[in-house]
């Protein structure tokens, strides 16, 4: 089969697995990280456990604006009305989603009034703020949105594969983003990213155009470099 290569030689609707196959070694290191090996094998530290719960609580409170300002860049920017059906749906279920993580916090005693925000999370949640700028291209900011979304939906659906040993009450955790559903709507967000990282490579060649395909590259490995020092925080021994 002939296959089409752009400007800047990537082959037509394969920009994210190129991607993943340069970055594989930090890819692996945001999906495979020892907290999700030790939640899959049953060693996990329940203490660990609680600690990234905590702070994911505090993280998906400055997801919801992050997901809220896309939403707008999408009715903005995109060229596809579907992208916004699909950012709506991940929206929705974010409502449910703070509802659970209130609820799971009081089954482990973790006290949401108390839980101080570590340095990573911070500098993770004000990523987040500056893509909410409206000066950040739809096309970076769902990138980093789709980015973010697969490390969890790579890291805990691999807690539940054949094999896996996880803690009957992990169990839940894993599902929250390891169901097939979830996986769905990561692939739904994955063909959107393809799709303008397709359409952005197509635009370089036109003059005066900001390399949005560089930067859309450069967001991703920030996020899997925050999402690694994420899970890191779950050691305790950094503040
Ligand atoms: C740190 C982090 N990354 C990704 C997700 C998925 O929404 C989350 N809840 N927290």
């Amino acid at each position: 089969m002939d296959v089409k290569k752009n400007i800047v030689g990537v082959d037509r609707g394969e920009v994210i697995e190129t991607w993943l196959k340069k970055h594989r070694l930090i890819y692996t290191g945001a999906t495979r990280h020892p907290l999700i090996l030790s939640i899959r094998d049953g060693t996990v530290h329940l203490s660990s456990f609680k600690r990234w719960l905590g702070q994911d609580c505090i993280f998906v409170r400055a997801f919801v604006p992050f997901a809220a300002s896309l939403l707008i860049k999408a009715w903005k920017e995109s060229d596809n009305r579907s992208d916004l059906d699909v950012l709506l749906g991940g929206l929705a279920a974010l409502n449910d989603e703070i509802a659970w993580f209130k609820q799971e916090a009081a089954k482990w005693g973790v006290l949401l009034s108390e839980i101080v925000p570590q340095k990573t999370n911070e500098e993770y949640c004000r990523f987040l703020e500056s893509l909410m700028s409206p000066e950040v291209e739809y096309t970076v900011a769902i990138t980093a949105y789709w980015a973010i979304e697969a490390v969890y939906q790579e890291s805990f659906a691999h807690c539940l594969e054949d094999g896996s040993k996880t803690p009957p009450e992990l169990l839940e955790t894993c599902q929250r983003w390891g169901n097939p559903g979830f996986g769905q709507y990561c692939s739904a967000l994955r063909n959107i990213v393809n799709r303008r990282l397709e359409r952005a490579s197509d635009d370089q060649l036109k003059e005066g155009l900001d390399d949005v395909l560089k930067k859309a590259e450069v967001v991703f490995l920030r996020v899997l470099e925050y999402e690694v020092d994420f899970w890191n925080m779950s050691r305790g021994d950094s503040l």
